[in-house]
């Protein structure tokens, strides 16, 4: 018998996150491709994550990018600096251990607090936009020497491959809610997203130790439509399950982590789920964590699109939740609160 598309990622405490071969989506006949996008789309309904398996991107691709990463991060402190996160509008560049504070309060006060309660988050980072981009440029290394071309080159072309996973998981959404399978596409084309490289640095398991909540990415949702993540073998990353508890979102080899972000929860008439995920200490006993890398490809709708409730999401005038409200003003606002 042939394998079905949908099995299991995480069942736990009611969290349930199923694991999709996104190749049946992508070249299934029209029956699988519907089931497949039915599910996908229910999975974002349900606990608003997934993983997919079998997606476009090749595990050498994959592997490139998180090796490059580890390079760049290694890099002095001076190069890092010189490539220094500026404003939330043009949201590139690398950002210091302790520098951001990713919560999910609207309000600056908010973001302070948790900051000293949880601690400050354990990880730096590096934000890649659109290249195309005409208002805002990328922070790249010197691209006089070798390895910062090299760098610079990867990334492109991974960013690249990304949007068109995101481009398809959006299709996949369309499809499985009724609509025209492009439905998104004019939303999705010019790939107004952002590539962002983590690392969270080697710990000692006594400072897990020292402050009960000290986590190594604090509690927070995403802000877009839906993020692309990567994950090396380590562990660590949390989900909160309908109950309110975090569980593991145990590592799987090959595959992307993909959830929902506030902004299409939002789009969705909150259909969709944005929930809540953490970054926190391994679950492997050790008495030194090593280093952790993670890939988060941020989606959003194109900047100047205009985000009003998706069709089908709601009955009448009445069932409408919220405003609509423009991709760029809506990021930006969240992003200013962060940082
Ligand atoms: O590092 C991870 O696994 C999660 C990172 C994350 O959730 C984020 O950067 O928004
Ligand atoms: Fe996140």
């Amino acid at each position: 018998m042939a394998t079905p598309a949908v099995t299991s990622a995480v069942s736990s405490d009611n969290l349930e996150i199923p694991l999709i071969d996104f190749n049946a989506f992508l070249t299934g006949d029209a029956a699988t491709k519907t089931s497949t996008a039915k599910a996908i789309l229910s999975g974002f309904q349900t606990s608003g994550f997934i993983y997919l398996k079998n997606h476009p991107i090749p595990p050498s691709e994959v592997r490139q990018t998180f090796a490059e990463s580890a390079k760049f991060f290694q890099r002095p402190r001076e190069q890092k600096d010189a490539m220094a996160w500026t404003t939330p509008e043009a949201n590139r560049g690398y950002s210091e251990p302790g520098l951001e504070k990713v919560a999910d309060y609207m309000d600056r006060d908010d973001v302070a607090k948790a900051r000293e309660e949880e601690g400050a988050d354990l990880k730096e980072s590096f934000e890649i936009g659109r290249e195309s981009d005409r208002d805002y440029a990328n922070h790249w290394p010197d691209q006089s020497d070798e390895e910062g071309k090299r760098f610079k080159e990867h990334m492109v072309h991974f960013f690249d491959q990304c949007k068109e996973v995101h481009m398809q998981v959006m299709r996949a959404i369309a499809l499985g809610m009724g609509l025209e399978e492009k439905w998104f596409d004019p939303y999705t084309d010019k790939g107004d997203c952002t590539l962002r490289l983590l690392h969270y640095p080697e710990v000692k398991s006594e400072v897990f130790k020292q402050n009960r909540n000290q986590v190594r990415a604090g509690a927070h949702s995403d802000y877009g439509s839906i993020t692309l993540l990567f994950q090396d073998a380590c562990g660590g990353l949390q989900v909160m399950s309908p109950n309110g508890n975090f569980i593991d979102a145990t590592p799987i080899a090959d595959t992307i982590v993909v959830n929902a972000g506030d902004l299409l929860a939002r789009w969705a008439n909150d259909t969709i789920k944005s929930t809540k995920h953490r970054v926190v200490e391994p679950p492997r006993p050790a008495d030194v964590h090593p280093s952790r890398y993670s890939i988060a490809y941020f989606c959003n709708p194109n900047y100047d699109k205009f985000i009003d409730a998706i069709p089908g999401t709601y009955d009448g005038a009445k069932g409408r939740k919220y405003e609509g409200v423009n991709s760029f003003e809506y990021l930006v606002q969240r992003l200013t609160a962060t940082y």
